[in-house]
């Protein structure tokens, strides 16, 4: 498969060496600096663009890709306010366009724990809920995509929680489920739940070991989608 990857950077980098081992072309590397090489680009020889790069260019990127009816895997953070603009150019397009907070395995099996458990956690009031995350301090967005995620999986199983609020000492309004983001290199990405209260407290964590999972799992995917058209999401890609 030929491959594109919008964004060269700590993600782009793995992403290709992981591409290249499965067997695929990398067909460019784009980064700012290089962005004009886009228009030399034979986009009829590109199978799937992977799109990494960060959340002031994703939605130029991508937008590029999809007008030229590439199907687009894209896993960067920060620029969501625009996806429905992106899923209406991918149907007017009939091409594919698939967007995941996060690509790992573990990750999107944490994601089914922390709705299950909220599920038993929703009438114990007693239970003060709080979601943190920890990154590298390059990472330019916070909350993560993945504590937005896990957030919204939270809300929507509890109706005393109707609402996330970044906060860095835990306080919020009441309704209001607390984020803390903390930037700690080399941290790839670890985000902890917990319910804590005066008789005792439940806690789940994640944590990432490397970005392989992250790049893995957008490798596959883009494998996967070759041949499908629409918005795609994780729920369609794992069979759990
Ligand atoms: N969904 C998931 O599973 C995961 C998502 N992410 C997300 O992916 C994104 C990238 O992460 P990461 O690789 O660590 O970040 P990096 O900062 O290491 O890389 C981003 C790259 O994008 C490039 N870039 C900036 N502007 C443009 C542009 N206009 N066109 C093309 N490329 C551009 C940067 O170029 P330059 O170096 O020239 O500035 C840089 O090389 C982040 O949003 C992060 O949150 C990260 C891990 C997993
Ligand atoms: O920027 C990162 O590094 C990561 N970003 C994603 C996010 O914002 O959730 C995924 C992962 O946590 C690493």
């Amino acid at each position: 498969m030929n491959i594109l990857l919008l964004g060269y950077g700590k993600m782009g980098k793995i992403i290709g060496e992981i591409a290249e081992s499965r067997g695929h072309h990398i067909s460019g590397k784009i980064n700012i600096d290089n962005r004009g090489d886009l228009d030399t680009l034979d986009s009829s020889k590109i199978d799937v663009a992977i799109e990494f790069s960060q959340p002031d260019a994703a939605f130029e990127n991508i937008s590029w890709a999809i007008s030229k009816g590439i199907p687009v895997v894209s896993g960067t953070t920060g620029w969501l306010d625009k996806k429905q603009d992106i899923d209406d150019l991918t149907v007017k397009n009939a091409t594919a366009f698939f967007y995941a907070s996060n690509f790992s395995v573990g990750v999107n099996i944490f994601f089914k724990v922390n709705k299950f458990l909220a599920g038993l956690m929703k009438d114990q009031e007693d239970y003060k809920i709080s979601l943190e995350e920890v990154h590298h301090t390059e990472k330019k967005d916070a909350p993560s995509g993945t504590a937005i995620t896990l957030a919204e999986g939270i809300i929507g199983q509890i109706d005393r929680v109707q609402d996330w609020k970044l906060s860095d000492n835990g306080e919020v309004p009441s309704g209001s489920l607390p984020i803390t983001a903390k930037r700690i290199d080399p941290a790839p990405g670890t985000h902890i739940i917990r319910y804590q209260s005066e008789i005792d407290d439940i806690e789940i964590t994640h944590t990432a070991h490397s970005r392989k999972g992250f790049a893995l799992g957008a490798v596959l995917v883009s494998e996967w989608i070759k041949e499908k058209k629409g918005v795609l999401s994780m729920d369609d890609f794992l069979s759990f």
